[in-house]
């Protein structure tokens, strides 16, 4: 294996220069163990790494801190676990901001190349939700691809039909009509996959990421273990890789973080739905109308004049009671994420306070 096949190029190349004058090893990140990470070098060597005092202090926020996909400055000089002494920019990043009041962005994975949305021609298939993740992928810089799996199960012109709609709301996406079970998905996939080109698939449970991955893979690998919802336990495994170089050449991403994405976006989708009905009913003459014989009532108006179809006007009166559906159905998953959260917090702090010791005894050393 080279540094090419784990994605490095000529930018990271001339980034990493100065460090490589202090004697530091450039690694991919792999794996995020919350104590310390996996790190993947040239040789194909994994080392367990823990970031320097200086890179935790240095990162303003969560999001500045080494995450899978990063390239890093490594030194190997300590004999158990190498240090993190740098991370290089990152060409892409793929995150979200975390739900709730929080601002703060979560960073899912970095430096991936195609981000590759799942979807089903059919029942899966969200115009909206399409559009949030190509803003989503939008923002991470890297490359959008949609597969329109399980066309086998499919009419043809369903299929047709459902790529031309997707296609429209994304003219830079490349949009695949594929099955799985033929052999399409894996092939659209693979005309992305040179060797250092990193993939990451996101979509709906359900549609086919598994076994396409799988097919990849050329085996049944097991990514990530699954969560048991009652101890939170399963996930963040040492044994869990998050990066995989695959035999023919690229690079497959997969983690927890990729994993929720589709359960975020459908709600933002679901309160995106209504945003213009939203905004209508902010014209009503009263501040609490129910829209029904209010009086000057801005959404009925729009409704008499026929510029709101009635069928989304039901869609909006259900719209909070669809929301604590969602919710409800999420909450088990909800308190295992959060869970896991205050976990790595604690993680964090106390890696850094490992670090600062180290850092300590070796200031009294010089
Ligand atoms: N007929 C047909 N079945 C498919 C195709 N792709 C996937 N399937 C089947 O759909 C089911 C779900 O596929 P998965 O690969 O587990 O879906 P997933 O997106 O990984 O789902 P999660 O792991 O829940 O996120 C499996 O039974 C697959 O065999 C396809 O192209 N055609
Ligand atoms: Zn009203």
């Amino acid at each position: 294996m080279t540094l090419e096949d784990l994605g490095w190029n000529d930018q990271f190349a001339k980034e990493f220069k100065p460090y490589a004058k202090e004697g530091l090893t450039p690694a991919r990140l792999i794996r995020d163990n919350k104590i310390s990470y996996g790190a993947l070098m040239a040789d194909g060597e994994e080392r367990e790494a823990i970031m320097s005092g200086k890179v935790y202090h240095d990162a303003e926020c969560d999001a500045e801190l080494p995450a899978v996909g990063d390239w890093v400055a490594l030194d190997l000089s300590p004999e158990k676990e190498a240090v993190i002494r740098g991370r290089l920019t990152r060409q892409s990043c793929l995150s979200r901001k975390a739900s709730g009041k929080s601002t703060e962005e979560q960073v899912i994975a970095t430096n991936v190349d195609v981000v590759a949305v799942v979807t089903d021609p059919g029942p899966d298939l969200n115009l909206r939700r399409m559009e949030r993740y190509f803003a989503l992928i939008g923002r991470s810089k890297a490359h959008p691809v949609v597969l329109v799996n399980k066309a086998d199960l499919f009419d043809e012109d369903d299929c047709r039909e459902a790529a031309d709609a997707i296609q429209a709301l994304n003219p830079d996406a490349d949009v695949h009509i594929t099955s799985v079970v033929e052999g399409t998905a894996l092939e659209a996939l693979r005309s992305y996959l040179a060797p250092g080109k990193s993939i990451t698939l996101i979509g709906s449970s359900g549609v086919g990421k598994s076994s396409v991955a799988n097919q990849l893979l050329g085996e049944d690998y097991q990514w990530t273990d699954d969560v048991n919802e009652l101890t939170g336990k399963g996930r963040h495994t040492t044994t869990a890789r998050e990066l995989i170089v695959l035999d023919d050449g690229g690079i497959l991403i997969d983690n927890p973080g990729i994993r929720e994405v589709h359960m975020w976006t459908d709600e933002t989708t679901l309160r995106d739905r209504f945003a213009d009905i939203s905004k209508l009913a902010e014209q009503c003459k009263f501040h609490d109308c129910k829209h029904g014989t209010d009086k000057g009532c801005a959404i009925r108006a729009a409704l008499e004049r026929g510029d709101l179809d009635p069928a989304r006007f039901e869609g909006f009166l259900k719209l909070d009671e669809e929301i604590a559906t969602l919710l409800a159905n999420r909450k088990k998953r909800q308190m295992t994420i959060e869970r896991r959260t205050k976990r790595d917090k604690h993680s964090r702090a106390k890696k850094y306070q490992l670090r600062r010791d180290i850092d300590d005894e070796e200031r009294y050393v010089k």
